[in-house]
């Protein structure tokens, strides 16, 4: 079995994908990191070659990983399922868990680390909120149709991953 976890950027998907990546004694990837082994860091990406070259890349990396025989944990980008097919790709062949966090929560994570994310780093602080509350709003919809959904709010990493670990149908 593959497990992927989708959500919005700052929901913590990396993080939480390498703990139990760990627990469960699986392979860990992360789609960014794959990416910017394969081109160049993502903010020099989006800055030469605009987001769509982004997207295009990372729908072909995504497609190449999830038919990979072996099992894995595997974080994809905040953005990854809201392009393309990629949500349907993802629920075919993966245990797809959506990170649900707030607006709240994500700005107050993001604030503190939105240099590295380019849609939201030539925010202020009072755009960055506003931005966050609007952008999730859209990207739910496909957040949404993840097989899974873990309710992250006022739950420490550790629980979190044991809420997936419980919740994992092999
Ligand atoms: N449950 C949590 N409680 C507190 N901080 C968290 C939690 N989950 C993630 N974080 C923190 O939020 C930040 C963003 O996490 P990250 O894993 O990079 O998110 P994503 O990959 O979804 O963008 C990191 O600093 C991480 O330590
Ligand atoms: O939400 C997005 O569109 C993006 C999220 C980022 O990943 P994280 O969600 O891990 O921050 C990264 O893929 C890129 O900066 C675009
Ligand atoms: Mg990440």
């Amino acid at each position: 079995m593959k497990i992927t976890l989708i959500g919005y950027m700052g929901s913590g998907k990396t993080t939480i994908g390498k703990m139990l990546s760990k627990k469960l004694d699986l392979d860990f990837y992360d789609l960014d990191v794959l990416f910017e082994k394969k081109y160049d860091s993502i903010l020099n990406i989006f800055k030469k070659k605009g987001e769509l070259f982004f997207r295009n890349r990372e729908h072909y990396l995504l497609k190449k990983i999830l038919k990979q025989k072996n099992k894995y944990v595997l974080s994809v980008g905040g953005g990854t399922p809201c392009f393309y097919n990629n949500i349907y790709l993802l629920n075919k062949y993966s245990n797809t868990f959506y990170l649900k966090a707030n607006g709240y929560t994500l700005f107050k994570r993001l604030f503190l680390e939105k240099n590295t994310r380019p849609l939201i780093s030539h925010l202020s602080k009072n755009e960055l909120f506003i931005f966050i509350i609007k952008h999730l709003s859209k990207r739910s919809n496909f957040y949404d149709k993840s097989l899974g959904k873990i309710n992250t709010y006022g739950k420490s990493k550790n629980d979190i991953v044991q809420e997936i670990m419980k919740s994992i149908k092999w």
